[in-house]
């Protein structure tokens, strides 16, 4: 169960149909928020000696609920291995955008018809492999599944192409402008969504300024591609990230506040963007970002950027200190 969703009657059914109390998950973030020492790299199961009430695992869990509850003593602090069921499970409540923690309880699941059993219990049964796969199996069965022409103000000769994986799920947009020419390098911006810049013109970052200046520069040079990758909040989804700023209202830079939350700093991945590229037929890119990151991470997935183009705007007095931690804390170039 997501940590995120649970009350007294859902985690009393659990310790029910399992027969022990429930244990808590956190990722290694959080488990460093908590204070516990060297929680290994894929997050800790904690038992409390006195069993877990939902007000208990939401201060332990949950920034919103307050600062972070001491562990009370007696507390079994076990590391989760990369592969468990266990760290799965977390994996699960970040793909559902939730906060990345969760109950989990060993139930006598009989080995042979493990959905049958979840099944009489209204429960699913999903394979720890499946989930620690998905991401990389959702970016491989991406497929163009809808496109048209769509002309956009300063750039007209624009189609958009929509990708979602051949059995549903998320959808990630390709902006093609112009006819960039599969045989040189195109100019790309690979843009991560968000909600309030992009939509709303929020000032507390450049993604706004960012996106439409993309199109601008791509239109003036005649032919490019802008990825619209469906990874609000560097990952982490729009809720998470209203939580985050409000952590960085309270003094938080924007680093910590993912961490508060058991995030990492920057949870995005770049198979989706990497695949889109391909089946548009571009190989060699010219790369509009100020962030190292994306550069190293289409190189790991066989993509050459031939040239980092930066793609800076001048800052304003909320979004200042957003993009100074970027360049202090996670090496944005600007
Ligand atoms: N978690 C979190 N996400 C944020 C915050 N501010 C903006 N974002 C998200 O960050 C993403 C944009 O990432 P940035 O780090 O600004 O820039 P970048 O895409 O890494 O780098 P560039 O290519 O140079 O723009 C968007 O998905 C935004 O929704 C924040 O304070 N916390
Ligand atoms: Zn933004």
């Amino acid at each position: 169960m997501t940590a995120e969703g649970v009350d007294a009657a859902a985690l009393a059914r659990l310790g029910g149909i399992a027969g022990t109390a429930p244990s808590l998950l956190v990722t290694a973030r959080r488990a460093s928020v908590l204070h516990l020492a060297a929680p290994g790299p894929h997050g800790v199961r904690l038992t409390l000696p006195d069993g877990l009430t939902v007000e208990r695992l939401r201060l332990l869990a949950d920034p919103a609920a307050g600062d972070a509850a001491p562990v009370p003593p007696g507390t079994s602090v076990e590391p989760l291995a990369a592969d468990s069921g266990a760290g799965a499970s977390v994996i699960l409540a970040k793909v559902a955008r939730l906060l990345p923690a969760t109950l989990a309880a060993p139930c006598p699941v009989p080995a042979l018809d493990a959905a049958d059993w979840a099944r009489a219990r209204d429960l699913t049964a999903v394979a720890a492999e499946d989930v620690l796969a998905h991401h990389e199996t959702a970016a491989r069965a991406l497929r163009p599944v809808g496109e048209a022409r769509v002309p956009l103000e300063g750039a007209e000769d624009t189609r958009v192409v929509a990708f979602r994986p051949v059995d549903g799920g998320i959808e990630h947009l390709a902006i093609v402008i112009g006819r960039p020419d599969p045989a040189g390098p195109v100019l790309a911006r690979i843009h991560s969504e968000c909600f309030t810049g992009d939509l709303l013109g929020s000032l507390r970052c450049d993604c706004g300024e960012q996106l439409r200046g993309a199109i601008q520069a791509i239109a003036a040079e005649g032919a490019g591609v802008l990825l619209y990758l469906a990874q609000e909040g560097r990952g982490i989804g729009l809720v998470n990230k209203l939580r985050a700023y409000s952590l960085q209202d309270g003094g938080l830079d924007t680093v910590e506040a993912n961490e508060q939350l058991g995030f990492d700093d920057d949870e995005r991945i770049y198979s989706p963007a990497a695949e889109i590229l391909r089946h548009l037929g571009f190989e060699r890119v010219r790369l509009m970002t100020n962030n190292p990151r994306k550069v190293s991470a289409l190189a790991r997935h066989r993509l050459e950027v031939v040239e980092r183009v930066p793609h800076t705007f001048p800052a304003n007095a909320y979004n200042l200190g957003y993009l100074r931690a970027k360049a202090r804390r996670s090496g944005h170039l600007f």
